[in-house]
Parts: C-alpha cells; sequence; structure tokens
C-alpha cells in the first residue's frame, strides 16, 4: 500500500515542493484557536504606531493581552518626534474592546518604557523589540552619525528595553522576548552596512539571552520578517510590496511570544504568509596539521581548502560546548598523529540517491518500493551501502600508499572481492559517516591485493553496516609480501548441486554510464582510452553494479524483494562484465543462506563466485 505523502505528512502540496527547506506556509484558520494564546499577558511592544509593530499590537491585544504601544512619532531617518502613531493604535485598540495604553518613549531610554508596563498593568510578560530606523548609505558614503543612529535605536534600543524588563522577568520566572532582525543583516544588502551590523548584533544578543534566560523561563527569539512596512515602501516592487502585509508575520511572532512555544534562540524567518527557522551551520572541515606540534603554511590551507569549505555535509551546532567539544576531538586526534592508513567522510544520503542507485542496477517499475520515496516500504538495496565506502576510498589515496613500489595505474584498480554486513537499516535520507582503515595488504604474485575494512556510522553514532572492500592491482604483485591474511574474510564454494533457482538479465549498453552517476566515476568504465591501458578492449560495467543486479536477484527469488531480510554477504569479482552482456544468477538456498553464483551468458564466464546470508524472519524467506 503507498502512502498519499509519507515524508510530509500533513504538509501542503506547496510545502512538500520546498521538498528540504525547513518551513510551513503559514494557514489562517486551518488549526484549532489558541484559546489562551496571550491573554491576560502583558506585553510592550516598540515602534508599534504603524507597520509590524501595529500588527503585532492589534492581535495581541485581540486575543486579551494587555499591550504598551510604544512609538516616538519620528521619520524613518529617526528625526522628529509625535504622540500621535502611538495614540492612533491605541484608539484602535480600545475601539474593539481591546486594553492598551501609549508611551512615547525612545528605545533607549527602554527603562521608561517598561516602567510605563508596570504602572499601567502592574508586569511584563512579553517584550517585543521591533523598533528601528534605516540610514540607507553606500558604506564609503556612511558617516559616524549614520552608524551611531542606527545602532542606538537598534541594538542598545534593544538593550536598553530587554535589561530593563529582564529583573522583572526573572522575578516572575516567565518572560517572552523577540528581537527584530533582517535578511539585510543575515545576507547583508547594499547600502545597509550600518543596518545589517545592527541586525546581526540583534542575532548575538539574542543567542545569549536564551542561554542565560533559559533557566528562569525567559525565551528569546529571532524574527527575520519581510514586510511592507515605511522602512521597505520604496525599496520594494509594489506588486511584490502589496503582498507583503504585517498582518501576515503577527501571528508568528504572537506564536513566539506564546507560553507553549518552547522555542528559545531560534531566528525565524516570515514573509507573505510563509514562516521558516534560519540557522548559522559550519562545514566539517579539515585538520590543517598532522602532528600536535606542526605549523600549519598557507599551502596546507590551500590543498585543503576544498574540504575546508564543502558545504555538503555542514551541521548545526546546538551550543558553544558542542563547537568547543569538537575542536578537542581534532586536537585529540592531531595529538595522536596522522594515520596514513585510515580515513572518514561523512556523506549526506538523500532519497533520490536511493533511487539512482536502484535504477543503476536495473530495478523494474514493479519493485515501486525501491524507486519511490513516498512508498510506505520505502529503503534501499542493500549494495547501495557499499557504495559510500568505495567513493571514500576513490577519493582518497590510502589505497595506493598501501601498496609497496612506484608506478600504480588506476587503471589497473579492479575491485577484487567485497563483504557487506548490515546491522541496522540507514536511514535513506540523512549524513552517514565512513570510516575506511586498510586491514591488510597481499602479494598475489600477478597483482597486489589491498583489503580495506569500512564501518558506517549514521547521525546517532550508530555503527549501521560494516564492509570490507579488496581491491586487485593487476601487475603490482611481487613485492615479497604475505599471501593471505587472517584478516580477510572469505567467500565459500557454490553447493555442487544444479541450482535451485536461476534469474537472467540483460544489462544495457548504457549500464555503466548511468551506474557511474551513483559515485564511482572511475574512467575505467566510461573512457575506452582509459580502459585499454589496463588490458581492456572496452571498458567494463563497475563490480558493484553487477553485484546490484545479482543482490536484486536473490532478493527476488527469495525475500519477496525486501532488502530489510538482507543480512550479509561476501562476493569475489571473477572475471570482468561489459555493458550490454546478460547477467545470470544462479541461486542454491540452504536455511537462510542462500548461495548465488553469476554468470555471464555470453562469455558463460563466472562473473561473481559467492554466499549471500538473508535474515529469516516472519514472512520472510520463502
Ligand atoms: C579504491 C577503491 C577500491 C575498490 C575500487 C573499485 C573501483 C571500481 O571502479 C573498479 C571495478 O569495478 S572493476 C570491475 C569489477 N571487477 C572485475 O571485473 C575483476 C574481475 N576479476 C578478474 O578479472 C580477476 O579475478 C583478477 C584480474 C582480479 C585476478 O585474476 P588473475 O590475475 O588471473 O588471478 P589468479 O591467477 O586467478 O589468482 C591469483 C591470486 O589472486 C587471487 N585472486 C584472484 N582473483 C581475485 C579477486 N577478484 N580478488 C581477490 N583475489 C583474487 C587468487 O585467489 C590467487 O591467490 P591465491 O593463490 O592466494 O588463492
Amino acid at each position: 500500500m503507498l502512502t498519499a505523502d509519507r515524508a510530509y505528512h500533513n504538509r501542503s502540496p506547496l510545502d512538500c515542493m520546498r521538498a528540504g527547506a525547513i518551513g510551513a506556509a503559514v494557514r489562517g484558520s486551518e488549526g484549532k484557536e489558541i484559546r489562551s494564546t496571550v491573554q491576560g499577558r502583558v506585553a510592550v511592544v516598540t515602534g508599534a504606531g504603524a507597520g509590524l509593530g501595529r500588527a503585532y499590537a492589534l492581535l495581541l491585544a485581540e486575543r486579551g493581552a494587555k499591550v504598551v504601544v510604544n512609538d516616538l512619532g519620528g521619520a524613518r531617518d529617526g528625526g522628529g518626534k509625535s504622540s500621535q502613531a502611538a495614540d492612533k493604535v491605541v484608539q484602535e485598540i480600545r475601539s474593539k474592546n481591546g486594553t492598551a495604553v501609549a508611551d512615547y518613549n525612545s528605545v533607549e531610554d527602554g527603562h521608561k518604557i517598561v516602567e510605563t508596563a508596570v504602572s499601567a498593568f502592574g508586569r511584563i510578560d512579553i517584550l517585543i523589540n521591533n523598533a528601528g530606523i534605516l540610514r540607507d548609505k553606500s558604506f564609503a558614503r556612511i558617516s559616524d552619525q549614520d552608524w551611531d543612529l542606527v545602532h542606538a535605536v537598534h541594538l542598545r534600543g534593544a538593550f536598553k528595553t530587554t535589561q530593563a524588563a529582564w529583573p522583572h522577568f526573572k522575578k516572575q520566572g516567565y518572560g517572552r522576548i523577540v528581537m527584530t532582525a533582517s535578511n539585510s543583516g543575515l545576507l547583508g544588502n547594499f547600502g545597509q552596512a550600518n543596518y545589517s551590523a545592527a541586525k546581526m548584533g540583534l542575532v548575538g544578543l539574542s543567542n545569549t539571552l536564551a542561554i542565560e534566560g533559559a533557566k528562569g523561563n525567559i525565551h528569546c527569539n529571532v524574527i527575520v520578517p519581510t514586510a511592507a512596512s515605511r522602512l521597505t515602501e520604496d525599496i520594494l516592487p509594489p506588486e511584490f510590496f502589496a503582498e507583503l502585509k504585517p498582518e501576515l508575520i503577527a501571528p508568528v511572532v504572537a506564536w513566539l511570544c506564546h507560553e507553549d512555544n518552547t522555542d528559545n534562540g531560534a531566528i525565524i524567518e516570515s514573509a507573505a504568509g510563509w514562516a521558516g527557522k534560519s540557522y548559522i551551520v559550519t562545514s566539517q572541515g579539515s585538520v590543517l596539521r598532522k602532528r600536535i606540534g606542526d605549523a600549519v603554511s598557507i599551502e596546507d590551507v590551500r590543498d585543503r581548502w576544498t574540504d575546508v569549505t564543502d558545504m555538503s555535509t555542514a551541521k548545526y551546532r546546538e551550543s558553544i560546548q558542542e563547537a568547543s567539544g569538537e575542536l578537542l576531538n581534532v586536537l585529540e586526534a592531531v595529538r595522536d598523529g596522522p594515520k596514513e592508513d585510515e580515513i572518514s567522510k561523512t556523506f549526506q544520503i538523500t532519497d533520490k540517491d536511493v533511487i539512482l542507485y536502484a535504477l543503476a542496477v536495473g530495478t523494474p517499475i514493479s519493485d515501486l518500493h525501491l524507486l519511490y520515496e513516498s512508498h510506505e516500504n520505502f529503503c534501499a538495496l542493500p549494495a547501495f551501502w557499499i557504495n559510500t565506502g568505495l567513493v571514500a576510498l576513490m577519493e582518497s589515496d590510502i589505497i595506493v600508499k598501501a601498496i609497496p613500489g612506484e608506478d600504480i595505474s588506476l587503471a589497473n584498480l579492479l575491485h577484487g572481492e567485497q563483504y557487506l554486513e548490515i546491522f541496522e537499516q540507514p536511514a535513506t535520507n540523512g549524513p552517514l559517516e565512513v570510516r575506511c582503515k586498510v586491514a591488510d595488504v597481499l602479494d598475489k604474485g600477478s597483482g597486489a591485493v589491498v583489503i580495506v575494512d569500512v564501518e558506517s556510522y549514521d547521525q546517532n553514532g550508530t555503527k549501521v553496516a560494516f564492509s570490507q572492500i579488496t581491491s586487485f592491482f593487476v601487475g603490482a604483485g611481487n613485492f615479497g609480501g604475505r599471501r593471505t591474511s587472517p584478516r580477510a574474510i572469505n567467500a565459500v564454494e557454490v553447493p555442487k548441486r544444479k541450482p535451485d533457482a536461476t534469474i537472467r538479465q540483460m544489462t544495457n549498453p548504457q549500464q555503466a554510464a548511468v551506474y557511474r552517476l551513483t559515485g564511482d566515476l572511475n574512467p575505467l568504465h566510461i573512457d575506452p582510452d582509459f580502459a585499454a591501458i589496463g588490458g581492456f578492449a572496452k571498458p567494463p560495467l563497475h563490480g558493484l553494479c553487477s553485484l546490484g543486479f545479482a543482490v536484486r536477484h536473490v532478493l527476488r527469488q527469495y525475500a519477496n524483494s525486501d532488502p530489510r531480510l538482507f543480512k550479509a554477504l561476501k562476493v569475489r569479482f571473477t572475471k570482468p562484465v561489459f555493458p550490454g552482456e546478460t547477467l545470470q544468477t544462479d541461486m542454491w538456498q540452504e536455511g537462510s543462506r542462500i548461495h548465488f553464483q553469476t554468470k555471464c551468458v555470453e562469455s558463460n564466464n563466472v562473473v561473481i563466485g559467492s554466499n549471500c546470508n538473508l535474515v529469516s524472519v516472519e514472512n520472510g524467506i520463502s
């Protein structure tokens, strides 16, 4: 059975189209009304004479809050003063039977604003720091005054009001603060250097207040609004401007002020009836030196710059302690010195990778659970989980370094053997860390064999899979090394009797061209000249591609094509397969172990010799 929308349960089609973005269209009346939203709470809204502040004040009052409508009544650039703006909003609130008082103080005199709340209503519960001015000028033209004034209102103003409200919040064990930042701060904006800096300052202020207030039930969050307001009217195009109603943002801010909202230290962006969360992420980065005593040269930085700036596995750190902890791990690693035979890499697995792999190993459309991310049984084919380790190895030089002697050509690198064991089904979406370590190097005469153990960990640090990748370097043997290894996991012979079952499937001539898109970009499989250096008349198919076909055949025959019944396998790639050739998988069942052997029909060569363990579970192996 298919679920209509597995991954994006309860979200609108538009949300689903935003796949991956953290956010949601804000739905007006769909949800049950929150009865106690802010009833009886005392809220101070600065800059509430117009625009966003006014919308916040009106909504909070409508939901039963007692509101201090603060507005200095100044112009957009901070000049002038008037009581009219605040008075008008207070009248509006009162005309709807709401409770409000006006306050005309500058936010720089924050204590006076808070005093207004306390003397009118006896307390303060909510503080929305919304007041702001603009003094836009390109950086070269910004005067000290332009800088100081913008900072005084936005950053110092928020500091002063919050400083005055803080003791009240602490005493009563409750407080909700909203800081107003801007995409000008998060992303920068031409002509707004002063404003951008102040807005980012508010993010920093909120981050720390969230930490310091947490124990006392004081939450501080940031709203990043894009609204039609005095500040934006001549900046945004008119048709866009019309859709940026402050009323569409007010509920988001009201929810941030609500006692049921547990967010603290969040940055919430909102505009045009949409809201989303922003945060700062950091790349996995790269250690720039080998040992603890080493200096770091500019060349070290240059050589590792790709890894330093690779954001594909970037992550959010919850706290400064987490960031420091990671630093300690780095120091630990550097102290232990380099491990020339070890690497680790984190991949960001997506449903798309899983589906592409399934397609690249000939999965028919009838196996929808391998091809459709919204299928209730959607999962990856077992051999998919080998791919990450193989790609990590292909990108590193640990295998080449492990072989004695120079002149190792990658054209002579063949996938020799493969072991895989899955402990827990890894998630099809999310980070997967692979840790690869050279286990042994063998001298097979005609070639050198490098055995690499690969452990895969999910985002919780759980070891979900183990694989052993054995590569065969043709012509790199005879270096006087050992021939066998206690570390090698060996395949067993298939039974002598006739196979219990057989499945045939033709690969197509583009098979390698498609398969390489799953990650193994080895030119051996696509470039005839490169393949010729390795002694091939044409590019051979990836070993893992043939294996993907074979494992699917076994699952189809014995496990209703359910990869979750798979436990482990060991194979040897005995002969190459070429795209377009037909694979025939012969299978023998012995309890929950299925032996299989795959032949190339055209050449009659055994191309994969192996055994495969399937876990026997209820309704499992037939
Ligand atoms: C960096 C990431 C790592 C992984 C990278 C993979 C990247 C991919 O892009 C590459 C690929 O997918 S290549 C395609 C898939 N692989 C193949 O087609 C290889 C097929 N196998 C062969 O051609 C031969 O077995 C051949 C050529 C391998 C060996 O044949 P011979 O030289 O004739 O060897 P033989 O005389 O039969 O045996 C000599 C000793 O070697 C052992 N041996 C044989 N085949 C082996 C194999 N496939 N793997 C491991 N060991 C193997 C034999 O057992 C023998 O040793 P001993 O005498 O000790 O038993």
